[in-house]
């Protein structure tokens, strides 16, 4: 039987729309390990997938937005601290904001539109529980600074105390205590204050949340593998 075009009217190019895949936990809970092995297994099981991390600059055949990309990574990550702390904390909030507004508009976006699957490492909701236990800045104002970033469609949350992620790092930078102070301690009373935080998220959002004390990269890596096959039907 004689077939119309009626019914072939979709475009050409038509992708299924790639998956946002986010990591979130304290520093030193594994996000990058687990983050950077899942690119490579996607990619490896032949579903295009990208990175994107703190440092990812770069928008796909576009060299003057990713220099400007590049600038603004520069200001919000490559700055000393006394420029940080003349700065303030509502001006870090908000450029960080700048920061995820411009991946999310012209990285994330364009490459789930073409059907391209996203890992995202360093995921805006670690911001935000640094934020909510800052009492100089309003939670709803963090909040809706970044509401309007794309949803992911699946978000591991690996969590650990912070007593046994700073056992795992050994060493640490004082953006990781919350510049409270040069000593573990310091460190562990922070990140178990942004780990109380995560977890009030994780009631919310139906994060997969995986407690990774004792469990190694292998066992972190085949469960999320799992999670991936089940909830999103991407077999790796
Ligand atoms: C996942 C994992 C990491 N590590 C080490 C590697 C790194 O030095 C450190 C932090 O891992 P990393 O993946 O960089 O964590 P995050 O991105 O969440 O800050 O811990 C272990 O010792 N064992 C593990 O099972």
């Amino acid at each position: 039987m004689e077939r119309t075009n009626m019914t072939n009217a979709a475009p050409l190019f038509n992708p299924a729309r790639g998956r946002e895949i986010t990591v979130v936990g304290i520093d030193g809970a594994g996000k990058s390990t687990l983050a950077t092995r899942l690119h490579q297994a996607l990619n490896e099981a032949g579903h295009e997938t990208i990175l994107i991390g703190k440092h990812s600059t770069e928008v796909p055949m576009d060299a003057e937005l990713s220099a400007y990309v590049d600038r603004l990574n520069a200001l919000v990550y490559r700055r000393d601290a006394r420029v940080a702390q003349a700065c303030g904390d509502h001006y870090w909030l908000l450029a960080l904001a700048a920061w995820y507004t411009l991946q999310d508009k012209l990285v994330i976006q364009p490459a789930l539109a073409a059907g391209t699957h996203v890992i995202l490492d360093n995921a805006h909701h670690k911001i935000l529980a640094r934020y909510a236990v800052n009492p100089d800045v309003s939670t709803s104002l963090a909040e809706q600074v970044f509401a309007h970033l794309t949803e992911p469609d699946l978000v591991f949350f690996l969590r650990i105390s912070a007593r046994d992620a700073l056992a795992r790092k050994g060493e640490f930078s004082s953006l990781e205590t919350g510049h409270s102070g040069g000593a573990d301690e310091d460190f562990i009373r922070y990140q178990d204050t942004v780990l109380a935080k995560l977890r009030e998220h994780e009631q919310r959002g139906g994060w997969l949340s995986m407690d990774v004390t004792d469990m190694d990269r292998d066992a972190v890596f085949k469960t999320a593998a799992e999670a991936l096959a089940d909830r999103l039907q991407l077999a790796i």
